[in-house]
């Protein structure tokens, strides 16, 4: 839902800021690396990593302790100023818009790095509102600041208000550029009995029927198999669903349990596969896990462009290993051969195994 007419949309939201893009560009972000910029030893490992990561993130929320606050904004600024970021997009985490900290996060780093910020990533939004202060303030200070394009705002959906108001969060202002999933808060707000960031739980499961004896009664102590089912799946489709109807982009989130690489790995396979394009990085060990997740397969490319050849003008129906594919399957495959094209521009070594695909007749 837009505050403004229709045609009133992409106006400027102050005079002399940059016009809102018509349109949010797909740009590679598989893994969104948090790094604190407080911290010496982690905000020195940042240069190294350019390349290596889709986006850096300078966090300056939850995971700073209070007296480091204003040492991470100004970290941040120092390091933005100080580095070139080549191909790595650089967004940052503002406090929350209820803090003590946020106003002075946006009005230094506006003026000083807004020209190498490309996303703000606003934590907590509760609905259009919010965006709509943020929208507002940042035409200002861009608009002071003579900022030449606009910074787009990204959203963590981490309060069981901003869920339900997930539609209008995302339609509320052309600068929206996403929505990540923030499990840790939205499971506390939402008065979930877990203690986890992210993830399964063991005790959120289905259980296999009980086998039955010769009389047909239940064996309801036999051993049954249990499956683990995804706490997540609920608001990740729901993100979904919102952010393909506006047209910006949808990721998953932190996963906490750092050492468990191969759950971690489970977690992002579902979001890629439920439509995110990228998701959260907390420690370098989970850049790569991002990076493959969210990078199709060979495999799945090497069927794609096979499906494509074969669907010729893209209507009609073909089968290919006894399998039916038409129109729908088609725009599927356009799917993952347009995202394979666009990572194979910034990943040499991606470019290299989709090139090395021989498409099967
Ligand atoms: C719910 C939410 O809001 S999630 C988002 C907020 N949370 C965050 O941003 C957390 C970011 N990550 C971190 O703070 C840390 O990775 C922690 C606390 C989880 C673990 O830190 P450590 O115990 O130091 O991890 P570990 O010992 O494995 O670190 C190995 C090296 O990687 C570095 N490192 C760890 N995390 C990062 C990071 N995110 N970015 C860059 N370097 C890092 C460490 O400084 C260390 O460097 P060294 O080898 O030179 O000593
Ligand atoms: C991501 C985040 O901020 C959370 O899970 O609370
Ligand atoms: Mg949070």
């Amino acid at each position: 839902m837009s505050h403004k007419s229709p045609k009133d949309f992409f106006r400027p939201l102050a005079v002399g800021a940059p016009a809102p893009l018509r349109e949010i560009p797909a740009r590679p972000s598989r893994a969104i690396h948090f790094f604190d910029p407080s911290n010496e030893k982690m905000a020195a490992k940042v240069p190294g990593m350019i390349g290596t990561v889709d986006v850096l993130l300078g966090n300056l929320e939850d995971a700073i302790k209070a007296d480091n606050k204003v040492a991470a904004r100004e970290g941040l600024v120092k390091i933005a100023q100080s580095t070139d970021f080549g191909p790595t997009q650089l967004w940052t985490r503002i406090n929350a818009l209820d803090s003590p900290w946020v106003l002075d996060d946006l009005t230094t780093l506006v003026p000083a790095i807004g020209d190498k910020l490309d996303v703000i990533m606003v934590p907590k939004v509760q609905g259009a509102e919010d965006i709509h202060y943020v929208d507002r303030l940042l035409a200002q200070l861009e608009a002071k600041a003579g900022i030449q394009r606009p910074i787009l705002i990204h959203a963590i959906l981490e309060t069981a208000r901003g869920v339900a108001n997930v539609e209008e969060i995302c339609g509320a202002s052309p600068r929206m550029q996403g929505l990540s999933l923030g499990p840790a808060d939205l499971a506390a707000d939402r008065k979930m009995k877990t203690t986890r960031v992210g993830g399964g739980h063991p005790g959120y499961l289905v259980r296999q029927d009980p086998p039955k004896d010769a009389d047909g009664n239940s064996q309801i102590d036999a051993q049954r198999s249990v499956f683990q089912q995804d706490l997540w799946h609920y608001t990740i489709a729901k993100m979904v669903d919102a952010c393909a109807t506006h047209g910006i982009y949808p990721y998953y989130g932190p996963f906490g349990d750092i050492a468990d690489v191969v759950a971690c790995e489970d977690q992002f396979r579902n979001a890629f596969l439920l439509g995110c394009v990228g998701t959260w990085s907390l420690h370098p060990k989970q850049i790569a896990i991002a990076n493959r997740v969210f990078s199709p397969s060979v495999e799945d490319i090497a069927h794609a462009r096979r499906v494509v050849a074969a669907m010729g003008d893209g209507t009609g129906a073909v089968m290919i290993d006894g399998k039916m594919e038409d129109d729908a399957s088609l725009k599927q495959c356009l799917v993952l051969v347009e995202l394979a094209e666009k990572l194979a521009e910034i990943d040499p070594e991606l470019k290299k195994q989709y090139d090395a695909i021989e498409v099967q007749a």
